[in-house]
């Protein structure tokens, strides 16, 4: 039985990028660079102000105070002015560019009005407050890689360089498919016996949280042509999920159904609870995930499994959620011979991190998912896991370490 790393490398490996595809820059965000973004043009353009001011000959401001005939106006978007005047300056706004003869700005505060004339009062240096040709940026540059995830900054910088398409890495198109006689879809009452397909729901969140498009296609009964027929219907997307059907009970034909339409079964079971039952098949080139159907081993399944292989489908290289440091605060107890993830809540106390218990651990309290924000790895042969005890814990919640204001 393969331990979780195991497990999701086997995945990893049978994973690669999808295509690409040209999105307007806003559907951008998020999404991941598909080509090298490479300047055409040097950045910025010309040599411009980087203050409101006055651009001047430094050689004229060798020995401050000194007076200088103002000459012109430059505002920003103004054309570049002649030559400057000896004993002249120009006043510019920041962004305008430079008139040839002035090496240098002199911030408005730095000066006085005297009319036709400005008083500089402070020392100037040589190319001060200018912001030079090419400085930032050289024609040809690889300004943003190809595997960037991109974000403001990024879209900053293609959209000065004018690229309002931009190739990306496709989305996935995520199938989501229940399994199991006792459920009913949202919308119609449940009774004693049966249960709403939250699955579908809680799965479809997950995906898209990571970018990727989720298709939930329903329901397939507890009989073998309904599992062919939902499971083909699943296989036409680039990913396939599967809720529930996969454990030791005489209904659970999501393996069996799937290895009659051709899918190859890389492994069944994993060393971890929750989520033990899980299994991994491809079939082609679609890779099918096999999660137990309790609500809660579903969803620590889709984070171990599914969420590092959409994100590298989807041209992400950071795809696996971290290991870090805690302290566990009350003393945990489990059977020894499985890896264990607790439920907890992790917050920042004086710099470090701690956890406590989100609550009862039975896999089927879907109360204690809600209440959690981190899980606590508890070691294979462990029994106990004293308060006070080093731990690994991976946050599952993006705002852990934000403040309450
Ligand atoms: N004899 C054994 N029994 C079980 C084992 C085992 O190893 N031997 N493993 C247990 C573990 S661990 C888990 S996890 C479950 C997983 O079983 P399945 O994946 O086959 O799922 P089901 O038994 O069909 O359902 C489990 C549970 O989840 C509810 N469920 C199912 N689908 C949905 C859905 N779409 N939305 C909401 N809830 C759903 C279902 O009603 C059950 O309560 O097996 C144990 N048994
Ligand atoms: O592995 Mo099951 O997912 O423990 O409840």
């Amino acid at each position: 039985m393969p331990s979780f790393t195991e497990a999701r490398s086997i995945i990893l490996d049978r994973v690669a990028p999808l295509g690409v595809e040209r999105v307007g820059i806003l559907e951008a965000v998020g999404r991941v660079l598909a080509e090298n973004l490479i300047a055409p043009w040097e950045m910025p353009l010309c040599d411009n102000s980087a203050m409101d001011g006055f651009a001047v000959r430094a050689d004229d401001c060798g020995e401050t105070p000194v007076s200088l005939k103002v000459t012109g106006y430059i505002p920003a978007g103004g054309r570049p002015a002649g030559p400057v005047e000896p004993g002249c300056a120009i006043r510019i706004m920041t962004g305008a560019p430079v008139p040839s003869g002035c090496d240098a700005v002199v911030p408005v505060e730095e000066t006085e009005d005297e009319g036709d004339a400005v008083r500089i009062m402070a020392t100037v240096a040589r190319r001060q407050h200018i912001r030079f040709k090419g400085e930032d940026v050289a024609t040809g540059d690889i300004v943003v890689p190809r595997g960037t995830l991109l974000q403001p900054p990024e879209i900053s910088m293609l959209a000065s360089f004018g690229k309002a398409l931009v190739p990306v890495f496709r989305k996935a198109r995520v199938a989501i498919l229940s399994t199991g006689d006792e459920l009913v879809e949202l919308g119609e009452s449940p009774a004693p016996g049966t249960i709403i397909n939250s699955n579908a729901l809680s799965l479809a969140a997950a995906v898209r949280q990571c970018g990727a498009e989720p298709v939930i296609i329903g329901i397939a009964r507890d009989n073998r042509e309904s599992h062919r027929e939902k499971l083909a219907e699943g296989l036409k997307a680039d990913v396939l999920i599967t809720s529930a059907g996969v454990s030791a009970g005489d209904r659970d034909l999501v393996r069996d159904v799937l290895a009659e339409l051709g899918a190859e079964q890389l492994f069944w079971k994993v060393d971890m609870k929750p989520g033990g039952p899980t299994a991994f098949s491809m079939h082609g080139p679609v890779p099918v995930f096999s999660l137990p159907g309790n609500p809660v081993s579903t969803m620590i399944t889709f984070e171990f499994f599914v969420r590092p292989a959409l994100l590298r489908m989807m041209g992400h290289s950071r795809v696996v959620r971290p290991f870090v440091k805690a302290t566990l605060l009350e003393e945990a107890r489990k059977k020894p011979g499985k890896v264990n993830f607790l439920r907890v809540q992790a917050t920042e106390r004086d710099g470090r991190l701690v956890a406590s218990t989100a609550g009862e651990q039975h896999t089927g309290i879907l109360r204690t998912m809600v209440n959690a924000n981190a899980l606590v790895l508890l070691p294979r042969e462990a029994s106990v896991v004293p308060a006070g005890s080093e731990v690994e814990m991976m946050i599952l919640r993006d705002d852990v370490t934000m403040l309450e204001r």
